[in-house]
């Protein structure tokens, strides 16, 4: 069968199983709703004495208590840690206050950490996860799209330091990611858009035909229709779990996924966590990272590059960055300094990820000259 077509017979009733391979820390990915998809997800929970649900202010109302009814039976005790939400608190005082009631209720080492809530608490929770007694395990329950398309598959976990995104972390993987479709349906318009950014980027970086089955059903993934949405999230999991099982841990390959965030990161931390969601700003780090390909001299033509601003805008996504600084010249530098410490630099040298023709990512090492050429004409001239 093509990848690239949906599933249209008995949809509702079919669970997506996407396997992580990865030796002893394989692991599904479930894609579905309702009852059969718990039913389903149930023969995956890993065996603990208790389990603790991990989410925030926003989406524990929201999603807690049937999540909460469907571990009952599984584990002797189930609680619930709500966080703050947002961006901002993807920090080491809101981690500590995860450990801070773990140890206060005596929790062991076989507890089973559920991360219930987008990419945030996903990484946080993975993080603690990672860390709590040296390692307990736990499973991605991930209500956004960015997180049931991306941040939930593959153990990226980390936190965020002042001085750049993602700094402090662990590459740990789930037991389990079950991604329940129903969740998206109460999520905000702009936080919606930022997880198409991210299923936007698979077709450059790895499937064209991807991208082109996007272009032509944006208008109902915009709509939020279930065929589309669990078609694209299926996809986008394949994806991801092709690069991930080849590269667990970004020795190379897994660096492709990276595309559009060495700006992207930048955008965040410049502009203030959660000011920019980061769906947003890996839009338009993406334009830039093509923009900067196209510089490069590799094969991608200005026909690529305005489709991809076309889908992105479509998706509601911003394809401008922002200034970040008074002039042009000084944002420029600010852009610079940001990404320095990104995690792909070498050696002090810019390395980003650019595409050597649509459909295919490769990561090259770029002199601070040429990167500041990209910015000057590209922060100066609104969609250059
Ligand atoms: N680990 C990885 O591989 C990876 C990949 C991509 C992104 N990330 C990280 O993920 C984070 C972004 O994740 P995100 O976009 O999910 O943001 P988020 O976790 O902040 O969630 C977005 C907003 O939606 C709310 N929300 C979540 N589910 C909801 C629901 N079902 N209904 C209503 N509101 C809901 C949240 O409370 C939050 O306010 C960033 O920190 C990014 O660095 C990690
Ligand atoms: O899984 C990966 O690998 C990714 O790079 C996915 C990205 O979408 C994600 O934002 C990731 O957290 C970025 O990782 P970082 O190592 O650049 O912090
Ligand atoms: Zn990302």
């Amino acid at each position: 069968m093509n990848p690239s077509t949906p599933q249209t017979s008995a949809a509702d009733a079919a669970i997506d199983l996407v396997p992580i391979a990865l030796g002893e820390r394989s692991y599904p990915i479930l894609i579905g709703q309702g009852q059969a998809l718990w039913q389903q997800a149930q023969a995956h929970f890993p065996a603990g004495s208790s389990a603790y649900i991990v989410s925030n202010e926003r989406v524990a109302p929201l999603l807690a208590q049937a999540l909460r009814q469907r571990l009952q039976p599984h584990y002797a005790k189930v609680e619930t840690i709500v966080l703050p939400d947002g961006e901002v608190h993807k920090n080491w005082q809101v981690l500590n206050q995860i450990f801070d009631v773990l140890l206060a209720q005596g929790a062991d080492r076989k507890t089973v950490l559920y991360a219930l809530g987008g990419g945030v608490i996903g990484d946080m929770t993975g993080f603690a996860a990672a860390c709590y007694m040296r390692g307990v395990p736990f499973v991605q329950v991930p209500t956004t799209l960015l997180a049931q398309v991306d941040s939930s598959v593959g153990g990226k976990t980390a936190i965020n330091h002042p001085l750049g995104k993602n700094m402090i972390g662990a590459f740990y993987q789930p037991r389990l990611v079950v991604c329940d479709l129903d969740t998206l349906q109460t999520l905000p318009a702009a936080e919606y858009s930022a997880g198409l950014a991210e299923v936007i980027k698979y077709g450059p970086i790895y499937d064209m035909a991807f991208f082109d089955w996007l272009q032509e059903h944006m208008p109902e993934l915009m709509a939020r229709r279930t065929d589309a949405l669990r078609h694209a999230i299926r996809r986008s999991c394949e994806i991801k779990a092709a690069v991930v099982s080849a590269d667990e841990t970004e020795a190379g390959l897994r660096e492709i996924l990276n595309f559009g965030h060495t700006f992207g990161h930048a955008i965040e931390a410049g502009m203030g966590y959660g000011q920019w969601l980061h769906g947003h700003a890996v839009a338009a780090g993406m334009v830039l990272a093509t923009a900067l390909s196209q510089r490069l001299g590799l094969a991608v033509q200005e026909d690529f590059a305005a489709r991809l601003q076309a889908l992105l805008q479509q998706a509601r996504l911003p394809v401008q960055a922002p200034p970040l600084a008074a002039d042009v010249a000084a944002g420029a530098q600010r852009y610079l300094e940001l990404m320095r410490v990104d995690k792909k630099t070498q050696a002090g040298a810019l390395r980003f990820v650019v595409l050597q023709q649509p459909g295919k990512a490769i990561t090259q090492k770029v002199d601070d000259a040429t990167v500041q050429a990209l910015l000057l004409q590209a922060l100066a001239q609104p969609g250059a």
